[in-house]
């Protein structure tokens, strides 16, 4: 029977944006709190019976929020030239930390992205074999 380890960090950052073209007061600049959770799949261990250490998931997820933390987000690329929904701060998240952190054994299959404590985003695409 195989097995399939979902390993899931939690962390966070704060950040403004405004939504271009948006047909409602989120045009106007706000802020918020985003929680972001990261998860990373495996179908083995290492020999410590690890699938992907968790400080090294929560290191390079704390590095990526550092880019946005405290920031305008239209002013960072690729915000300036897309809208900084949640949507496309998800897919910013999966690529950038699929980038970091996968490996012959454990990739990055989901990225969460919680806006307000109501609504979340959670992306993921399909898994090359
Ligand atoms: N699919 C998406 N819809 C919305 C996004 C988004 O990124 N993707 N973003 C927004 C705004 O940024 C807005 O700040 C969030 O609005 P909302 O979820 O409505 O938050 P509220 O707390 O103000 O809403 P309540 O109705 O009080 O729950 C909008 N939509
Ligand atoms: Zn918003």
């Amino acid at each position: 029977m195989a097995a399939t380890y979902t390993l899931k960090i939690l962390t966070d950052f704060a950040s403004a944006h405004t939504l271009r073209d948006y047909p409602g007061e989120c045009r106007r600049m706000h802020g918020h709190n985003w929680k972001l959770e990261v998860e990373v799949t495996a179908q083995a261990l290492d020999q410590q019976g690890m699938a992907m250490d968790f400080k090294a998931i929560k290191e390079s997820a704390r590095n990526l929020c550092a880019q946005l933390d405290h920031r305008y987000l239209n002013d960072i690329p690729p915000f300036d030239q897309i809208n900084p929904t949640a949507e496309n701060l998800a897919a910013f998240f999966y690529r950038g930390l699929s980038e970091k952190l996968n490996n012959e054994r454990a990739q990055v299959s989901a990225i969460t992205l919680w806006e307000t404590e109501r609504a979340c985003v959670r992306y993921t695409e399909d898994q090359q074999q």
